[in-house]
């Protein structure tokens, strides 16, 4: 399989690279390095670019993300280049790829296959599961998305994995909950001219549960609405939907 074209690396981080000091280094830096740590970190196994596994993830600079993971690595105080390590620059990278190849993907590519079914009635795909990264600290937030319109004047509906889809493109973005929920809001409205969108999201957020206050199983929800499903009878049968599991 052909592979996608990876970003040129930024000359200034291989020279950076190839400055790490070796005086006061600690104790796991100190064996010698047979080859040039910068050349090092621009080969397998970091990183080995991965194929993009869709839109957007080979516009992710993989080898300026596996360099800056070493350097990670060693401000931790961990041995990048012991068993286990050595791989990880390079795994991460492919893994940055994928999870925040929403950066580079259009709402429009994803919400432009569409049908005309005369259909005027609200349609609600629920409990689309999904992980997002939290921007404040790069861990995981996940939950579950639940998204429902009403076709325009037109009748013009899209596909149903398409909403999903579309959750999963402003997902794999650094995020917060609240922007999350409203970008595919107003995709959706932008996109599809419906007579009215609603989009809720319940999530925990890692950073919530793992560090800092520490409270695993706490859930934010939010919610964004437009058009006629703000109007309280339209809008509380989407809810009792939504909430009906
Ligand atoms: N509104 C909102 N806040 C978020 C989201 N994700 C994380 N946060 C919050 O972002 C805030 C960042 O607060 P700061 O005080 O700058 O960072 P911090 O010292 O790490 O905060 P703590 O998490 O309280 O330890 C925290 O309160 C997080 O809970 C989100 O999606 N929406
Ligand atoms: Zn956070």
């Amino acid at each position: 399989m052909e592979r996608q074209p990876v970003a040129s690396a930024d000359p200034r981080r291989v020279r950076q690279t190839r400055q790490i000091p070796k005086e006061g280094a600690l104790p796991h830096e100190a064996h010698t390095h047979t080859h040039d740590l910068a050349a090092e970190a621009f080969e397998p196994p970091y990183p080995d670019p991965a194929p993009a596994l869709e839109a957007g993830a080979g516009a992710v600079d993989q080898r300026r993300v596996a360099a800056a993971v070493r350097e990670l690595l060693l401000a931790i105080g961990e041995d990048p280049d012991r068993d286990g390590l050595q791989g990880t620059p390079g795994r991460v990278a492919r893994a940055y790829a994928e999870m925040f190849a929403g950066l580079h993907q259009d709402p429009a590519e994803i919400l432009g296959t569409t049908f005309d079914i005369g259909h005027s009635e609200m349609v609600l795909v629920k409990d689309i599961p999904f992980y997002s990264t939290c921007e404040h600290h790069l861990v995981p937030f996940h939950g579950h998305a639940h998204v429902g319109y009403i076709p325009g004047s037109d009748g013009m509906v899209t596909g149903l994995s398409k909403l999903a889809r579309l959750v999963d493109l402003f997902a794999r973005r650094p995020q917060v909950q609240e922007r999350l929920t409203t970008q595919i809001v107003e995709a959706i409205v932008e996109h599809l001219r419906p007579a009215g969108v609603i989009v809720v999201i319940e999530c925990e957020h890692l950073c919530m549960s793992m560090r800092g206050v520490r409270k695993p199983g706490a859930k934010t929800v939010t919610s964004a609405v437009r058009g006629q499903l703000r109007e309280t009878a339209t809008r509380a049968e989407a809810m009792s939907l939504i909430l009906g599991r």
